[in-house]
């Protein structure tokens, strides 16, 4: 049987704040190298930090610094999450050029990590929404737990599907669809991006997939069949979620990047570079990389 694979990818870096919102030891400085080295490397969607209550995620406390003294490169989106109005406007006024609000398929989920349920958080993302727009800010929606979650365990794809579609109603660019826990598998991966592409257009549609299980890249393999072309991941397989236990890293970018240019896939990335910018973040954080293919490659 034939498969049909898209001819381009196109990633979405989130190894600066989905891969460092854990890390405690990371300095603002570290922060930024990272920022440069990945643009440096071929990567033009940069998500760069949050703007969330520092309180709950003090390791993104420095995001306002981060925007303020990266150094744009012509042609690089440099993203941050906004949960409500006030990390929108704060987003704004240290120069994001583009945000993204963050729901969830999952009630308790919900609760953990943003301290209201759905419904309350979509009430609160129509604002955001709103002053966005009227900014010309373009606004990416995430959906997290959309394979399982820490709490309820499985999640019934319609819901996914329903949040899903809400957040694109509302005004989000692109639906970015969070195993948030890494539980997923082909199969049952598939069958999710197909119920979700009923509702949402599957070109509008991102994959956001932690490791946790090993799982990722099969995911996506089976997920590319679908039509999706956005991927999310982060460099040397950073990551996790404070709120969601057991979430290990995303899928390394590296990883990801080996395996698309081994199909015939174009990402615009420079593997090399990108590899040297994942070991100077990791040797930062005093560990080997997590990405098997800089493991690999590396001397
Ligand atoms: C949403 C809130 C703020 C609600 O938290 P809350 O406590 O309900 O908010 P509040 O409105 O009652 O405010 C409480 C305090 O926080 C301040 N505050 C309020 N908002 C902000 C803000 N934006 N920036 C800075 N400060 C803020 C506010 O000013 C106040 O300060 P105080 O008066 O106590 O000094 C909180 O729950 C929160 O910050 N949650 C973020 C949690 C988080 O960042 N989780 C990780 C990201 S999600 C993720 O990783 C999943 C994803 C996206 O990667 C996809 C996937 O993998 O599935």
């Amino acid at each position: 049987m034939t498969k049909t694979y898209p001819n381009r990818v196109s990633i979405f870096e989130v190894g600066a704040r989905d891969g460092l919102q854990n890390e405690k030891a990371v300095t603002t400085a570290d922060k930024l190298t990272l920022i440069d080295q990945l643009s440096a490397a071929g990567l033009t969607r940069i998500e760069a930090g949050s703007f969330v209550s520092p309180k709950w995620v003090p390791q993104m406390a420095d995001s306002g610094d981060i925007f303020r003294q990266l150094s744009k490169r012509p042609g690089v989106v440099y993203s941050a999450l906004t949960p409500n109005l006030k990390g929108l406007e704060l987003a704004l006024d240290a120069g994001a050029d583009e945000v993204a609000i963050f729901g969830a398929a999952s009630q308790s989920f919900s609760q953990r990590n943003i301290n209201c349920s759905i419904e309350e958080s979509i009430e609160r993302f129509i604002p955001v929404m709103e002053a966005a727009q009227a900014k010309q800010i373009p606004v990416r929606g995430y959906v997290s737990c959309v394979l399982g979650c820490p709490y309820e365990g499985e999640i019934q794809v319609e819901e996914v599907a329903r949040v899903a579609e809400i957040l694109y109603k509302m005004g989000c660019y692109e639906i970015s669809l969070g195993d948030t826990i890494g539980v997923g598998t082909p199969l049952n991966a598939r069958r999710m991006v197909e119920a979700v592409a009923h509702r949402v257009p599957v070109e509008k549609l991102a994959l956001h997939f932690h490791d946790t299980y090993g799982q990722a890249l099969a995911n996506i393999l089976a997920c590319l069949e679908t039509g999706v072309s956005v991927i999310d991941s982060s460099v040397a397989g950073l990551g996790g979620c404070p709120y969601a236990k057991g979430a290990s890293g995303n899928l390394a970018t590296e990883d990801l990047v080996y395996m698309l240019h081994g199909m015939g896939i174009e990402t615009g990335i420079d593997l090399n570079a990108l590899i040297e910018a994942g070991n100077n973040i990791s040797q930062a954080l005093g560990r080997v990389s997590g990405a098997k293919v800089a493991r690999a490659l590396t001397e």
